[in-house]
């Protein structure tokens, strides 16, 4: 039985050394732009599952990540799919905040349909990591039927006007950015 929200307890690193990715991996992480329409542009079709959508108070850590006083927050838990398999697991924190709920109850509309059309979101610097062999990470993916394997992640702060919130990504094995 999976617990969410999963745990994404890492070291996230902002001055990762580029030397130990290949380009290819390079190119997905640091993508500037919506990964959403990264992937759709690789896939015939693109779906999200929702996983989990729930109210969940932020860590210490997330409320700095967020300059945040408030801990409330919506969590939601995602997978993308291209051509029905699953490229990446989402985690995004979205604190409660009355000027700001219009990217709660999004469903299966991926979150990066809304904010990128939005002139107004700034991206702050993206962080990276691995999860190890041994992480929780790998229950989901042995759930997925997927190998276990080191998986990259990516997570930043965007901001909307003076709404910040967390989007934390992972690449599941099979993403393309492994190829
Ligand atoms: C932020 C984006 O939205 C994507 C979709 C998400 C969702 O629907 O929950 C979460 C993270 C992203 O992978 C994006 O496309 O870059």
């Amino acid at each position: 039985m999976t617990t969410f929200p999963l745990s994404l307890s890492a070291n996230w690193l902002s001055d990762i050394q580029t030397d130990d990715l290949t380009p290819t991996e390079q190119e997905w992480l640091f993508e500037p732009h919506s990964l959403t329409a990264k992937l759709k542009s690789k896939a015939t079709s693109f779906s999200v599952k929702v996983l989990s959508e729930q109210a969940f108070n932020l860590s210490h850590e997330q409320q700095q990540l967020l300059g945040c006083k408030t801990s409330s927050a919506l969590n939601r838990e995602v997978l993308l799919l291209c051509d029905n398999n699953p490229m990446v697991y989402a985690q995004s924190w979205l604190p409660n905040n009355q000027t700001h709920n219009s990217l709660h109850n999004m469903g299966e509309r991926p979150l990066g349909d809304v904010i990128f059309q939005q002139p107004e979101l700034v991206r702050q610097n993206i962080e990276i990591t691995r999860f190890d062999s041994k992480h929780s990470l790998q229950n989901l993916v042995t759930q997925l039927n997927l190998p276990t394997q080191t998986l990259l992640g990516r997570r930043s702060v965007f901001s909307l006007n003076d709404y910040q919130f967390l989007v934390a990504e992972v690449f599941l094995p099979g993403a393309y950015l492994y190829s």
